[in-house]
């Protein structure tokens, strides 16, 4: 991709030079239909008369000359058409891959209809079904035989200033489980996301995989799988690949390229990202990002109750990623609003498979970052027990239990409080612990709902409710930029704090009206600038911004950094501001 680009770019250069030096044309190098096979700079329709004279693409193009907006138009049309969503994946993926600026231009003046399809919930389905529908590559899979060549194999990726990088091992594919290989679909979704949403120039990015196996015997057992047939490495093997993998990573890309960490299983999400966290410029979106966005709705919806953050009392259905980084960044919260540690954990409770998380609790498996929540309490399974004992305020859903929150559950939110909150923050939607409707009927229309995956509006007694997708979406979009941007190189945990002050605050009076604690997907991309801004100052004010001098314009000093359509070619071929 970039080297032939390179190469296509300097001919050009020469020629038009030599146009201006005597008239002479010099023959491109580049074969005139391959622009048409790169993605980075074909327009399709959208090439000019003049520019098919001069890149000798006459004849190779029907005669018509279609404008960009029109050519998202026939985009709209052609997705309409299909009735399945998964096929509207697999256009827009195939979109991406021949006219990426059409792509982001579609996903960008759309993004309220076509996130489902490249996002939640069709990303999950398109995973399950990542092997049958592979067709380009996108992104470096690396797998468990490949120790000792990391950096080598990085080489291989035709971009050489990449900033950014997605990775997962698929080992917990959003709330769908061990789907191997097949998991790259999130990364490149993310990353997509990453355009489509903040505006980073998607030559920066890199989807990664690594491959260590899958313990999905479906998976192992199906001809068409993409993957390694073999059961997943753990112990010192892995950590060993990860180790190098980092490694690679600032050897090729330098200290400042960010590592996001999404749908790691449980048990590596937390050791990787407490090992890595202090010296590589890293996050993992599944425990920080999703607890930022929680912690959002949750500020946003005291605006509604009327209470206090430390006047909640909080219960997670799930002790995972998702709840426990909730439950700390509630902590940090609390804590910042003058509210002792110990204190605010006492409003945190906690159920995992086990039942509810209490101390000595007969059958154990609380683990050390479990621990900090355990509660001096009877034992309790039932959610529908604890819900009445303990009166929760606020309930979480991040356990990917479809149907948990069942009718006596929220009945018993609605009657312990006026305006219970709800989350059923599990993806994708038949993964969520309950569907929009379902919360607000059983609560008389009294709750304050969101959920991970998008749900259509509820009406109740004429009155309309809108739920909010509370998915890291508004999140790590403006995380990432901010960070890029900034040249930072270490993620504290306090970023995602800010970001869901930040978030919260947008949140506006009108919006809580219609029952939303969150602001409506179509302003994600305001949001995601306006995250992007408070952290640039976070950024310049705690020093942990690399680039120097500090812009004294920070909005005009982001906006210089943004993906645009209409950037020269010098650019689209790697030259931009970063
Ligand atoms: O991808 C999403 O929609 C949110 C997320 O990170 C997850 O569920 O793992
Ligand atoms: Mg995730």
């Amino acid at each position: 991709m970039g080297q032939s680009n390179e190469k296509f770019y300097c001919e050009c250069r020469s020629k038009k030079d030599k146009n201006k030096n005597g008239g002479q044309t010099k023959k491109l190098l580049m074969k005139s239909s391959e622009y048409l096979y790169n993605p980075r700079v074909c327009k399709g329709l959208a090439v000019s008369t003049r520019e098919r004279e001069e890149m000798e693409l006459r004849g190779i193009l029907p005669p018509a000359v279609r404008c960009r907006n029109l050519q998202v138009k026939a985009v709209i049309q052609n997705l309409d058409r299909f009735e399945e969503n998964l096929s509207k994946y697999i256009y827009l993926r195939n979109l991406q891959d021949f006219d990426e600026e059409l792509f982001y231009k579609v996903m960008m003046e759309h993004t309220e209809k076509l996130m489902p399809i490249v996002y939640t919930p069709t990303v999950g389905l398109a995973c399950i079904k990542y092997s049958t529908i592979f067709h380009r590559p996108r992104g470096i899979f690396l797998t468990v035989h490949d120790g000792g060549r990391i950096h080598h194999i990085l080489g291989n990726w035709p971009e050489r200033n990449v900033k950014a990088i997605v990775v997962t091992d698929g080992e917990r594919i959003l709330g769908l489980g061990d789907l191997g290989a097949n998991g790259m679909g999130i990364p490149v979704g993310k990353l997509a996301l990453y355009t489509a949403l903040a505006g980073i120039p998607p030559e920066l990015t890199l989807p990664v995989t690594i491959d260590f196996g899958t313990n999905n015997q479906k998976l192992i057992e199906d001809p068409f799988y993409i993957g390694l047939r073999q059961k997943r490495v753990k112990g010192p093997e892995y950590n060993d690949l990860m180790d190098e993998f980092m490694e690679a990573v600032v050897q090729r890309y330098g200290r400042s390229c960010l590592i996001q960490f999404e749908d790691f299983g449980n048990h590596n999400a937390f050791r990787l990202l407490e090992k890595y966290k202090p010296n590589y410029c890293t996050f993992n979106d599944d425990i920080q990002g999703t607890a930022s966005v929680a912690v959002a709705g949750i500020l946003a919806s005291l605006k509604i109750t009327g209470l206090k953050l430390a006047q909640n009392i909080f219960l997670f259905q799930g002790a995972g990623e998702a709840a426990l980084g909730t439950a700390n960044l509630l902590v940090m919260a609390m804590e910042q609003d003058g509210v002792q540690s110990e204190e605010a954990m006492k409003k945190i409770w906690l159920i995992d498979s086990k039942g509810l998380i209490v101390k000595n609790r007969p059958t154990g498996g609380i683990t050390e970052h479990k621990a900090r929540f355990a509660k001096d309490y009877q034992n309790l399974t039932s959610l529908e027990e604890i819900v009445k004992s303990i009166k929760p305020t606020v309930l979480i859903g991040a356990s990917a239990q479809r149907g948990v929150f069942t009718e006596n559950v929220l009945q018993t939110m609605a009657n312990n409080h006026k305006q219970p909150v709800i989350f059923a923050l599990s993806n994708p939607t038949d993964k969520a612990e309950c569907t929009a409707s379902d919360a607000y009927i059983h609560t008389e229309g009294r709750c304050v709902f969101a959920s991970g995956s998008p749900f259509e509006p509820v009406t109740i007694n004429e009155k309309t409710h809108y739920p909010g997708q509370g998915n890291n979406a508004y999140i790590f979009p403006g995380v990432a930029f901010a960070i890029m941007a900034c040249g930072v190189h270490y993620v504290s945990d306090e970023v995602f704090l800010v970001s869901a002050k930040a978030l919260a605050d947008q949140v506006r009076k009108e919006h809580l009206a219609e029952g939303r604690v969150y602001p409506p997907l179509k302003k994600i991309h305001d949001v995601s600038f306006n995250i992007a801004i408070k952290l640039t100052q976070y950024f310049y004010a705690e020093d942990f911004a690399t680039r120097r001098p500090e812009p004294h314009d920070k909005i005009a000093f982001l906006r210089s950094k943004q993906y645009n359509y209409a950037r020269p070619l010098s650019i689209k071929l790697g030259r931009h501001p970063y």
